[in-house]
């Protein structure tokens, strides 16, 4: 390809500051085409000492947003859903703006808010409150109309969960079943991602995983592992459990056109910048970021207790890149993390 070769060496380095940051373990696995590199680092479980490897499953986090807007894009290439069309046509129980449309959701510009600004204020307490809870869709689209909107409908954009519950209840209502089920047969399936699954509301991982371990706010107390939880509180916003292999396949074959038509991609990846500078944008259920070579990848980001990730791949899908590191509430992780799609792209160290 024309990017330069994977910088090997800079991935290591910036595993090896996440460690010193406070992150008990990290991977990142890029493929391109049939070639694959792997670097692991630290434990992915501190009780048992147990090395990370780059074939460990893990909480994705909102990644999942991704899974979910396939699915529904899949859906408005079959005729069943139009994108501009308000929300509430769609749903079980309307939301209290008739003006929000689909698109509004999928691109964040809903306004609706997103309660786990209360629910995870206090972030131990807050997880510990939820970990075994099992919500319905509507408990969690209570807790956020409870609560004034952040804009008017695509007035402004507003990240939050709420929009992917709302999606994940509106996928359920509009096919009948489960959105596991959609999952499954439009993406899992096809894709064969074998260590890839939407289990909730089980509270374990199966298989090769890395434990998670979440920092509380007082940075003095040990961190907590937060490996096992329902992970209710996001479900189709943030609930699937995946790998590094899996990932970088879905998002190769998200981009290269194995899952959406033209329409629905262009769709997808018509992206409205977020940030002042304009190197990260959304489009719909997609991020992309504009890295110091230039390049620009497309993927989602990841922030569920435990588990911060880093998903991307390149315009073409040819290159895709995973990074994990097993610990959160700890943003200077996550932001040293980050550097390693510089590493991964651009075949350069931290920029
Ligand atoms: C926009 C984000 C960053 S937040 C959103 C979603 N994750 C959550 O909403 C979880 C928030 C609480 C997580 C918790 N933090 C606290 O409790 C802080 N008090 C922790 O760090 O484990 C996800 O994933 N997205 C990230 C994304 O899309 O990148």
């Amino acid at each position: 390809s024309s990017l330069p070769s994977p910088d090997l060496a800079a991935v290591r380095t910036v595993h090896r500051t996440a460690l010193s940051q406070g992150a008990p373990g990290a991977l990142t696995r890029i493929d391109e085409g049939f070639v694959r590199y792997h670097v692991a680092t630290g434990e992915a479980d501190t009780r048992a000492h147990t090395a990370m490897d780059t074939g460990r499953r893990f909480r994705v986090g909102s990644v999942s947003k991704t899974f979910t807007a396939v699915v529904l894009l899949q859906l408005a290439a079959e005729g069943r859903v139009d994108l501009d069309a308000p929300a509430n046509r769609y749903l079980p129980e309307p939301l209290p703006d008739d003006r929000i449309t689909v698109r509004h959701l999928l691109s964040h510009r809903s306004g609706l808010y997103d309660y786990t600004n209360d629910m995870f204020y206090d972030t131990v307490p807050g997880f510990e409150a939820v970990r075994n809870k099992v919500f319905s869709y509507q408990e969690l689209i209570d807790l956020s109309t409870a609560r004034p909107p952040n804009n008017e409908p695509g007035a402004a954009y507003s990240y939050s969960n709420t929009n992917f519950v709302v999606l994940g209840q509106l996928v359920e209502h509009l096919t009948g079943t489960p959105i596991a089920t959609q999952y499954q047969q439009r993406v899992f399936a096809p894709l064969r991602l074998r260590n890839t699954s939407y289990v909730h509301p089980r509270t374990t991982l199966s298989g090769s995983y890395a434990r998670g371990y979440l920092r509380p706010d007082d940075t003095a107390l040990p961190l907590v592992d937060s490996t096992e939880q329902t992970a209710s509180w996001a479900q189709s916003a943030g609930a699937v459990i995946s790998s590094a292999k899996d990932l970088n396949r879905f998002f190769s074959a998200l981009l290269s056109g194995e899952l959406l038509p033209a329409e629905q991609l262009d769709a997808m990846t018509t992206m409205i910048p977020v940030t002042a500078d304009g190197k990260q944008s959304y489009g719909l259920g997609l991020r992309a970021r504009k890295l110091s070579c230039g390049t620009t990848v497309y993927g989602h980001t990841g922030t569920v207790q435990g588990y911060y990730t880093y998903a991307f791949t390149t315009g073409d899908g040819a290159r895709s890149m995973t990074s994990l590191a097993n610990t959160s509430n700890n943003g200077t992780v996550n932001t040293t993390l980050g550097a390693t799609l510089d590493a991964a792209f651009c075949g350069s160290g931290p920029a």
